[in-house]
């Protein structure tokens, strides 16, 4: 269902070691990006920005691990590679988890200067849609609806340079640090795609 067209546009690559990957790619191609599958240091090779999906962090660190991959993403994103977590992918983007355990002994990408904490908002059961005023991604007066799936909390931002996007029960969800953008809910989930657009904009600036 993936295409890759380097003529249709920016070239955007979603990390497919586990996760909502298939979701994310339709959302960045109905933005206009050509999108690369990736399961292997390699295929970084020639992005513009990378999507990190939402799923479960402890098992893409544990399949990660093997082929090195969240070291070969630090070193893109090092050199200038945009990178989009969203709810797993941003515990993996965060400089710092702060309940670590499950994944203490692995390799994260790293980078944003917060602080998370994993399933903060409870269990599968605890999970919730809510209407976001977002900033930057255009039309203000209509909310992103933003699904939360066990979803990690920003408990702290810890640079100026971290901008604050959107904010729900009085948290930090989405925010931007540079060429990093991250999300605690999964805006692949619904058929709003501001967010994916945003991100393309931020890859090929
Ligand atoms: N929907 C999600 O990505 C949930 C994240 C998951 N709770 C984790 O810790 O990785």
């Amino acid at each position: 269902m993936t295409v890759e067209d380097v003529s249709a546009g920016p070239l955007i690559g979603v990390l497919a070691l586990q996760g909502a990957v298939a979701e994310h790619a339709a959302a960045l191609q109905a933005s206009g990006a050509a999108v690369r599958i990736v399961r292997r240091p390699e295929e970084l090779d020639g992005l513009d920005g990378l999507v990190v999906p939402g799923g479960e962090s402890t098992a893409m660190a544990r399949i990660a691990a093997p082929v090195k991959m969240f070291e070969a993403v630090r070193e893109h994103r090092e050199a200038g590679l945009a990178v989009f977590g969203t709810c797993a992918g941003l515990i993996l983007l965060a400089e710092s988890v702060a309940d670590a355990q499950a994944l203490e002994g692995f390799e994260r990408i790293r980078g944003l200067d917060v602080v998370v904490r994993r399933n903060a908002y409870g269990s599968q059961l605890n999970s919730f849609t809510t209407k976001l005023p977002v900033q930057g991604i255009g039309e203000p007066d209509r909310p992103l609806e933003a699904v939360f799936i066990r979803a990690p909390v920003i408990e702290e931002i810890r640079s100026a340079d971290v901008d604050v996007l959107a904010e729900a029960q009085g948290r930090p969800v989405a925010v931007r640090q540079g060429r990093l953008l991250a999300a605690s809910f999964h805006p692949e989930l619904t058929s709003d795609y501001r967010l994916h657009q945003y991100f393309v904009g931020l890859a090929t600036s």
